[in-house]
């Protein structure tokens, strides 16, 4: 078990918070602020505990330079209206100054301030030891609260960590609690269901699953390399050619380890990548060869939502199609509603299932979703995150 911020005391003292406020922005507004939303309990519990509270956050890849259109100035004032009062805010371009020193050290127990992003600096990435002293040096206690990026290691992620007291805040400790428990010790049937278009990039993950789950889902992009490799014609779909072999290995292994791996059995195909193209739903032997499969087929989402509604826990990774384009949207739709209504445990990782399962307006129905994308996936696959390693154990 982490430490958390209920098992210290904090009155009085300089806390020093790793945020992910690393939110959406469009013509410098935030589209998004469920990043922001979901570090409010622990800045609340901070401040009504008298610490004085110095957030801390990347926006974006500025590459180590005070580009401006990354400032984190938004993101203070939605924390202004969210906490009711200011937060201080100084651009410092090189995020600690003397400016910013005096104003750490000035804090009254339970005002907040919110540093300049902390990725305008290039010790940031590079996890340079000065810039981990020199935010230290601000604060008694390190908390670590930016699940999103709790896969980096980085200066303010875990370099921090070698110079305060680290522990977690209550956002670390929920997705710990949610995505460790759909792990380690998942209520059973547990069914993973693996979709979107980065078939490279999942497949450690569903090698790590397939010692763990009874059924895999697979759809959306993915579905097509493994059509190719079980030697079905695909025509124009995506397909990750360097990965058919592994794909084939991994329906044996899958196989071999008695767990379930239902594929669509029919698939709506676009002619064009476009939503107003023409479409034809066929069986998923009989995709034309000038056409691209963009979406389960109802004869799946049948057969997956029934799967899903017997679950016990179900985690789901990447849309079943080009739910951006409406005609393509209904797999992706009918499978966030089948989880809304399971009774089961469900969560949802990756920024476009979860933007997906929102759009639909399905988000408070499931147990969990993730505000990490990369770090709930490295998360499931059982590997150890450096944000998390260097919270101090109870
Ligand atoms: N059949 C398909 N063909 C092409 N792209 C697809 C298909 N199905 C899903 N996608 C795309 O996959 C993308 C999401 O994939 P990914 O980034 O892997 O998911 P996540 O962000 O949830 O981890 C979406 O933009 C969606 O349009
Ligand atoms: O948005 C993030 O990751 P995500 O898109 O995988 O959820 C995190 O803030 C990490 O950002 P990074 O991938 O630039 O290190």
């Amino acid at each position: 078990m982490k430490k958390t911020i209920r098992d210290i005391d904090v009155k009085g003292k300089k806390v020093i918070v790793r945020c992910d406020f690393n939110v959406p922005m469009q013509d410098g507004k935030i589209s998004d602020d469920t990043r922001i939303k979901a570090a409010l309990p622990t800045i609340n519990y901070l401040m009504e505990h008298g610490a004085k509270v110095i957030l801390m956050s990347h926006m974006g890849r500025p590459k180590g330079e005070p580009k401006m259109e990354f400032t984190l100035k938004p993101v203070a004032d939605r924390l202004s209206e969210y906490l009711n009062k200011d937060v201080l805010f100084i651009s410092s371009p090189t995020v600690v100054d003397d400016r910013v020193r005096k104003a750490a050290a000035d804090l009254e127990p339970g005002q907040v301030m919110l540093l300049e992003n902390v990725r305008f600096r290039k010790e940031e990435t590079d996890n340079g030891a000065d810039f981990a002293r020199e935010l230290a040096s601000l604060a008694e206690i390190f908390v670590q609260e930016a699940f999103g990026t709790a896969h980096r290691a980085h200066a303010s992620t875990a370099g921090i960590a070698d110079y305060l007291p680290a522990v977690s805040g209550f956002l670390i400790e929920k997705e710990v609690k949610f995505l460790g428990s759909a792990v380690e010790d998942p209520k059973k049937p547990f069914v993973a269901i693996m979709g979107g278009a980065k078939v490279v990039d999942k497949i450690p993950v569903i090698r790590n699953l397939i010692g763990k789950v009874d059924t895999l889902i697979i759809g959306g992009g993915m579905s097509f390399t493994f059509f190719k490799a079980m030697g079905l014609e695909i025509g124009k779909s995506l397909l990750d050619e360097e990965n058919i072999g592994l794909a084939g290995d991994l329906m044996k292994e899958a196989e071999a380890a008695g767990v379930k791996m239902l594929l669509p059995v029919d698939v709506v195909c676009g002619r064009e990548f476009a939503n107003d193209t023409e479409i034809v739903t066929v069986d998923n032997d009989k995709i034309p060869a000038d056409m691209m499969g963009m979406d389960i087929g109802p004869k799946t989402v049948a057969m997956y939502a029934d799967v899903i509604a017997k679950a016990a826990t179900v985690v789901w990774n990447g849309p079943m199609g080009v739910f951006e384009m409406s005609n393509f949207a209904e797999g992706t739709k009918a499978i966030a509603k089948a989880m809304a209504e399971c009774k089961g445990i469900t969560i949802i990782g990756g920024g476009d299932s979860a933007a997906a399962v929102e759009q639909f307006g399905f988000a408070d129905k499931m147990t969990h979703i993730s505000t990490g994308g990369g770090a709930s996936l490295e998360f499931l696959e059982g590997k150890v995150l450096p944000g998390i390693a260097v919270i101090e154990d109870k």
